[in-house]
Formats: C-alpha cells, sequence, structure tokens
C-alpha cells in the first residue's frame, strides 16, 4: 500500500445535538474534524500508510486531536506541536427545508501560524507516493499560503502526485484571493477536485446545475487554464435531508461520469473528503479515473451514513456499494 500524506487543520468540532438550533441548545457534541484530516483517516481505512502533517497546541486538546487520529489509524509522526489555539467550529444540523449552518472560530490557529520551518518537507515526501491538500489551508492566512507552497515545491521535487480539492470556503477569503493563489498552485497539482464555482464565473447564478453545465465548465477550465484531470461532485438536491449524488471527470479528452445514488442525509459534513479520499484510492488502486470515481462517489454516499466528520467504512463495504448490493439485509 502506498504512503498518502495530507495537510491541514483538524479542529474541535462543537455540533448541536441532533437538529437542535444553536440559539437554543445546551450542550455541543465535541469530535474533531478538518478537510484533510478527513481524507487522512479514509486513506488509513484503506490500508495505506496515511500521515497527517499539523500543528497542534501542548495542551489536552490538542492531544485529543491527535488522539482521535491515532484511533483510527492515521500516522502523526509528522504533526508538530506549539502554537496557542486548535481551531473550533461549530456545527448546527439542518433538516428538511433548513440547511445545515458552520459558525468558524479558528483565526490564530497553531497550524495557521506555523512556519515553513517547522516542518522537514524533504523527509517527509522523499518515500512519498501521493500528497493531498486542500483550498481551505491556504485559505487561513498569508503565513498558511507560504507553508502550502512550500509543502507543494517539496512534494514535486520528489515527484510526487498530488492531488488538490479546492474546497472553497467564501468565509475565509474571496472569490479572487482564492483564484489568485489557486491558479499559482495549479501548476504542481496532478488532479483537482471541484473548484468549478472559483475557475469558471459565467453559469455559477444559476441555482441547480446539470450535468451540462458541469460539463461545460470542466471543458471551459481545461481550455482556459490548460488543467487536466479535472473532477467535480454533482448533488442534486431535494431537501437538506434526502438528494442525489454523482460525480464527474474530464481528463482533457473525455468525460467520465460515475452511477448516482439517492441518499437521506446522517451527516452531510465530510461527504466531499470522503469522496476525495476514495478517488485517491480509487487512483492509488485502479489507476484509472472511471473506476476512481466510482469507488470515491460510493465511498462519498457512504458518509452521509455515518455521524461525524470521518468516514468511517471499509474497502468492502464501499465494493459492495459499486457491485450494485444495496440490500438493507442486516449483515450478519
Ligand atoms: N454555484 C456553483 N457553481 C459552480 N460550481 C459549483 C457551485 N456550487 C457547487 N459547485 C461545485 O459543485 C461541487 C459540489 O459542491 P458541494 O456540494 O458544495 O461540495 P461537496 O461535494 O464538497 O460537499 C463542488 O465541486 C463545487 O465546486
Ligand atoms: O470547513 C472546514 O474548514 C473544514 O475542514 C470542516 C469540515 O471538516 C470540512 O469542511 C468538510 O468538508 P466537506 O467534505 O466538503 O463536507
Amino acid at each position: 500500500m502506498a504512503k498518502v500524506v495530507t495537510m491541514g487543520e483538524i479542529m474541535l468540532r462543537l455540533k448541536t445535538p441532533g437538529h437542535s438550533r444553536f440559539v437554543q441548545t445546551g450542550s455541543f457534541e465535541v469530535i474533531f474534524g478538518g478537510s484533510e484530516a478527513n481524507v487522512a483517516v479514509a486513506l488509513a481505512h484503506y490500508g495505506h500508510q496515511s500521515y497527517y502533517v499539523s500543528k497542534l497546541p501542548h495542551h489536552e486538546i490538542g492531544q485529543s486531536a491527535i488522539n482521535h487520529l491515532r484511533q483510527y489509524g492515521v500516522k502523526h509522526d509528522y504533526i508538530v506541536r506549539g502554537g496557542n489555539r486548535i481551531g473550533i467550529y461549530f456545527l448546527e444540523a439542518g433538516a428538511s427545508m433548513r440547511p445545515s449552518k458552520v459558525i468558524y472560530d479558528r483565526a490564530q490557529s497553531a497550524i495557521a501560524e506555523a512556519d515553513v520551518n517547522d516542518f522537514d518537507f524533504d523527509s517527509i515526501f522523499k518515500d512519498a507516493d501521493w500528497f493531498h491538500f486542500s483550498g481551505i489551508t491556504p485559505a487561513l492566512c498569508e503565513k498558511a499560503v507560504l507553508l502550502t507552497e512550500a509543502a507543494l515545491k517539496a512534494a514535486k521535487r520528489h515527484n510526487v502526485m498530488v492531488s488538490v480539492d479546492i474546497n472553497y470556503r467564501k468565509s475565509l477569503w474571496t472569490i479572487d484571493e482564492a483564484r489568485e493563489t489557486m491558479i499559482r498552485f495549479m501548476q504542481y497539482v496532478d488532479y483537482c477536485i471541484g473548484g468549478t464555482e472559483l475557475f469558471f464565473n459565467t453559469i455559477h447564478r444559476k441555482e441547480e446545475l446539470t450535468v451540462d453545465d458541469y460539463k461545460q465548465m470542466l471543458k471551459g477550465i481545461h481550455d482556459q487554464f490548460g488543467f487536466t484531470n479535472l473532477v467535480t461532485t454533482l448533488r442534486e438536491t431535494q431537501t437538506a435531508s434526502n438528494h442525489t449524488i454523482g460525480a464527474l471527470g474530464y481528463d482533457g479528452i473525455d468525460f467520465y461520469q460515475s452511477k448516482d445514488y439517492t441518499i437521506q442525509i446522517v451527516d452531510r459534513v465530510g461527504s466531499g473528503d470522503a469522496f476525495a479520499g476514495g478517488f485517491i484510492h480509487g487512483l492509488l488502486t485502479k489507476n484509472n479515473l472511471q473506476d476512481a470515481l466510482e469507488f470515491g462517489i460510493a465511498a462519498g454516499a457512504l458518509k452521509h451514513t455515518v455521524p461525524g466528520d470521518f468516514n468511517l467504512v471499509s474497502e468492502e463495504e464501499i465494493n459492495r456499494l459499486v457491485e450494485g448490493d444495496s440490500s438493507l439485509r442486516i449483515q450478519r
């Protein structure tokens, strides 16, 4: 199995119980989550040597985040300790026509303030096969842009394959700032997930996008910027708790489209990351875009049934879904 490296910010996730609103709750459920950490957990579940790069304070909440990752098999050798804060995100789960809400409290977190010299990227990447990052890290601050760029340059010095999930977060930076930085980073990227709203700005005022809209966007991004291997998840939303998902890929020549899954949502947060983790595993083991998309979207579909950020499902369970077994018989 491969050595995969992800880098980003793991946060304390404080969720209102059930579907309670922020203003009425008297307690929060405590777990940890963050885009790249979620991908690391998924890849550890599929049997890879999955390393997570980050910085966390010395205090017990920082330790607890590390313990959480360790519990699911993620390697923490490259997590540096120091700084003052761990990022927090508050989550209110939506229901029916009421969408979920996230409030961030993450300014000046340890990883946002981390220095390039905190990490020895050459030793991290010298025997690595894959590096995955997301647009959330460079969105944190200018220092985090420099950190991400240093990691990308080191990964490419060591011929490591690189994937990005653009994961545009409008509360962290403007679309112009995001576009400027992410376009610059694309020279290091082999596979790009998402980002249609960033790189292609004619269609994005529409409420519901069709598959043809997405095809036009992926081709437009390819033609304008020369990026290849673009993939995106497709969502057809019925309500905040019920919708259909699929995935689309474009390699600069052909389009690839996965099967669709209609799902009832238990917890949607982390489903894009579950797709990314499954997609990377698919590329590492099957080496073809269609099969990687199928594995990725089945992983993303299953994530919607699992509370928390992490996709705690096995390769075998995902393969069963890919092969068409969605029977509800109890597995005994
Ligand atoms: N209005 C829009 N215009 C263009 N692309 C969009 C728009 N909204 C979402 N997307 C793209 O569609 C995909 C699915 O979006 P979303 O459901 O928000 O993300 P995720 O799959 O990460 O949960 C993402 O790749 C995103 O870039
Ligand atoms: O927003 C952030 O900064 C986070 O990292 C919190 C969440 O863990 C991811 O955002 C989940 O992302 P999706 O898989 O697209 O649902």
